[in-house]
């Protein structure tokens, strides 16, 4: 017998374009246009699983999720939503949705959540609603590669997962890390942040796991360590890349058999904190270099979310913009808005310094410029008298960037790197992945992730693209129009 799916939507559009691709994907469907419906078809048994939008007439869904899953948990529910923002997403897996997706969304990405939900053997989430939830949101924007981001953390929320979050710098990695925590099952825990490339290498391992007495000159006492504070919450490696081999061992030993011993001393000591890392290097670079231990790598790279620079992303700027002048103007500056010609020069800014530099740029237009709204000349005038410089950006005034010059320093720096050694064997491939990473890249990001395009774009088959996505593990960007 065909399972069937209630979709409840008050979009007759929505409705009938979704329950068509359901139904030629050979699923029975009812639909509804209100929540006294869909409730009342659910609690007398009905139906395999539900799709519905968040606002209907008679209420918001999100009222009505827990009393589902109390009463039918093993019912899975699909939640879409225009409102595409971070909350939507964090609120509909506390609430016990199955999934999220952001409208407009991609019919054949949706059949394919139905089936995992109705071939994935039931198990109850755990719902954890929050009401003291705060409506201020910690991360800004919605476009479709922080949409992606939502959706994942919404999903490890509820988990204990190793997450090792990758991006350039100011791309919101720590922002992230603490919504993890905030937003997840420690958040009554504490949060410890600790930054290896700002503490002396010889000191992170007692930074990090506490010394004995005397376990070194000038260890005068006995010290916790930030694993010992982090005790059943999150500890938050930031720049891991610059972990010193002895330390990465020690929490290899962690990740393995959750305990660690002081340095000096010798009793093991258990520990519960959850590990979220992050880094802007390349950690199978530095695998390849010996400076990272690959089984490290595996173990913290259990979850790995890539954070897109600003610049893949920019049409989340207008919405950045707001978010730091109204923090600006909390802080009692003068309320400011951007022009539209300010805002054009912005979006075809690169952003070399991504969220971090927008956000100091609208701290400086907000304190420095007397005017209502910054015109365009402003804006001009403060990106190019800005320090960093991405490269490409000066382009009247230096040479284009040249790929050969640039690969042959780069290999010139990379066998003095080794000294009288030679690099270790696979050099041909681990240079071209280098290059093939940044290329396929920019082709998915010049294409808004468009698989067909980008593969037309570079010139090769679609099976091959698809292949060196998930060879490079390239996040892609999905398009969702
Ligand atoms: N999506 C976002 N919404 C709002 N603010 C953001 C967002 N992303 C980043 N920021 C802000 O930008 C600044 C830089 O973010 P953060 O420190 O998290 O970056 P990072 O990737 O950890 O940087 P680094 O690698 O240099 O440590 C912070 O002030 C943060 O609040």
């Amino acid at each position: 017998m065909a399972m069937q799916i209630i979709v409840a939507d008050d979009d007759a559009a929505i409705r009938t374009v979704v329950s068509q691709a359901l139904m030629r994907a050979g699923f029975e469907v009812r639909v509804t246009s209100n929540i006294a419906t869909l409730w009342r078809w659910v609690s007398a048994g009905e139906g395999d699983l539900v799709i519905t939008d968040v606002l209907m007439p008679d209420g918001s869904t999100f009222d009505t999720l827990p009393k589902i899953k109390n009463s039918r948990p093993d019912l899975p529910v699909v939640v879409m939503s225009a409102q595409n923002t971070f909350m939507t997403a964090i609120k509909a897996s506390e609430r016990g949705a199955y999934d999220y997706i952001p409208k407009p969304f991609d019919l054949t990405e949706l059949v394919s959540i139905v089936r995992r939900a109705l071939s994935e053997p039931k198990k109850t989430p755990r719902t954890n609603v929050q009401d003291d939830l705060q409506e201020s949101m910690p991360l800004v924007g919605r476009s479709p590669a922080m949409q992606d981001i939502y959706r994942a953390l919404a999903r490890m929320m509820q988990t204990d997962l190793t997450v090792t979050i990758t991006g350039e710098s100011g791309t919101g990695k720590e922002l992230v890390a603490r919504a993890l925590h905030d937003y997840g099952r420690r958040r009554k825990g504490p949060f410890v942040a600790i930054n290896m490339a700002a503490i002396p290498r010889d000191l992170i391992e007692s930074e990090l796991f506490g010394h004995e007495k005397g376990a070194f000159t000038g260890a005068q006492a006995r010290t916790s360590g930030r694993f010992e504070q982090a005790e059943g919450g999150t500890l938050f490696l930031d720049e891991i890349g610059d972990m010193p081999m002895e330390a990465q061992t020690r929490l290899l030993r962690v990740l393995q058999q959750g305990e660690y011993t002081i340095v000096g001393g010798r009793t093991p000591i258990a520990t519960d904190v959850r590990i979220v890392a992050a880094t802007n290097k390349d950690l199978r670079q530095l695998i390849a270099r010996g400076q990272f231990r690959e089984d490290l790598f595996y173990r913290l790279n259990v979850v790995p979310l890539r954070l897109p620079p600003l610049r893949e992303r920019i049409e989340d700027l207008p919405d950045l913009a707001r978010h730091f002048f109204a923090a600006a103007e909390k802080e009692g500056l003068p309320r400011k808005a951007l022009s539209q010609g300010a805002l054009d020069v912005m979006r075809r800014y690169p952003w070399p310094g991504n969220v971090r530099e927008l956000e100091n740029l609208i701290r400086r237009l907000a304190a420095l410029y007397p005017q209502d709204e910054i015109a365009t000349e402003i804006v001009e005038h403060e990106l190019t008298n800005d320090p960093i410089k991405a490269p490409g950006l000066d382009a009247e005034s230096s040479k284009p960037v040249d790929l050969s010059a640039s690969v042959e320093r780069y290999l010139a720096e990379y066998f003095s790197s080794f000294g009288d050694d030679l690099p270790p064997p696979g050099l041909h491939g681990r240079i071209l992945r280098e290059v093939e990473y940044p290329l396929i890249a920019a082709a998915l990001a010049a294409t808004r992730g468009n698989q067909v395009k980008a593969a037309d774009l570079l010139g090769v088959n679609r099976n091959t693209l698809r292949k060196k996505i998930r060879d490079l593990d390239i996040s892609v960007v999905r398009s969702i129009r």
